[in-house]
């Protein structure tokens, strides 16, 4: 009954269609293209080759996700993303921080842009809302999708993580990353990654909370630059910090440098 009413209660926006119950079990879009050894292994050999055909569709799918995302936020003006955990509860600590970190952003006169979930996502976005600055939300279908939180101003629906990415940094000055799980350290290790191999450049990333982030920055400086996987150097591409006023400074700092 009760696993009954979870499959009732489960819903998937997959493009203009919204999927309870039994049909919410389709897998998504990045499913479809990724997950291949699951949807297609089954398949008679005919339908794999059908399968091989719609790839090539797919890329005006693709397309067209970019189109609609750099269509919306062209105009958007200084904006930094925002990235934590979509379990953070409300009340929290940290969802308090998230949510400073928002106000704080627009205070100072940027657009905020998150992944439009639940948690720190919709923390941020609310501290945006309730400075009466710009709150965009990049969500992204999955497999149990909660919908795009209530405090997203503006909002874009991607059903390809790769092209949300690139939305992420492409809008931004700059990110700043709240304590999360693996989407988290999947979107800071894209940036580092990015700034490091000098794609962006001057592009702020900064980690908020230090007894959260500690271990990681020790873990980057003690193991990786100790057997030389990444320089020394590197370990200057993130700062940490423990307040929304501080992390906000650190962003603006390097913009400042920028105009300078
Ligand atoms: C898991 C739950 C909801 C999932 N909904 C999400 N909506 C939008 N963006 C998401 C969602 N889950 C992850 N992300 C992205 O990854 C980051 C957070 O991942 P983490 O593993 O929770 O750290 C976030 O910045 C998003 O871009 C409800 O429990």
């Amino acid at each position: 009954m009760a696993e009954n009413d979870d499959v009732r209660r489960r819903c998937l926006r997959r493009g203009p269609q919204t999927l309870r119950g039994e049909a919410a079990r389709r897998p998504t879009f990045d499913q479809m293209l990724l997950d291949t050894r699951r949807h297609d292994a089954a398949a008679p050999p005919a339908e794999q080759v059908h399968s091989t055909a719609t790839d090539a569709w797919r890329v005006l799918r693709i397309q067209s996700e970019f189109v609609e995302g750099f269509g919306t936020l062209a105009e958007l003006g200084p904006a930094v993303s925002v990235f934590g955990s979509a379990r953070t509860g409300e009340g929290t600590a940290e969802y308090e921080l998230a949510r400073a970190v928002g106000r704080e952003l627009v205070t100072a006169g940027y657009a905020v842009i998150t992944g439009g979930g639940p948690g720190a996502m919709a923390a941020a976005n609310r501290g945006a809302t309730e400075a009466e600055g710009t709150s965009v939300g990049l969500g992204i279908e999955l497999p149990h999708e909660q919908g795009m939180n209530e405090w997203v101003g503006i909002g874009i629906d991607f059903r390809y993580f790769f092209a949300r990415k690139v939305m992420f940094v492409k809008y931004a000055q700059g990110f700043i990353v709240v304590p999360g799980g693996m989407g988290t350290l999947d979107e800071l290790f894209e940036a580092l990654t990015l700034v490091q191999t000098g794609t962006v450049t001057r592009f702020p990333i900064v980690l908020v909370g230090r007894e959260f982030w500690g271990p990681l920055v020790d873990w980057l400086r003690d193991t990786l630059a100790a057997r030389g996987m990444i320089s020394p150097e590197d370990l200057d591409l993130v700062s940490v910090v423990d307040t929304a006023q501080e992390a906000v400074a650190a962003v603006r700092a390097v913009a400042q440098g920028e105009r300078a």
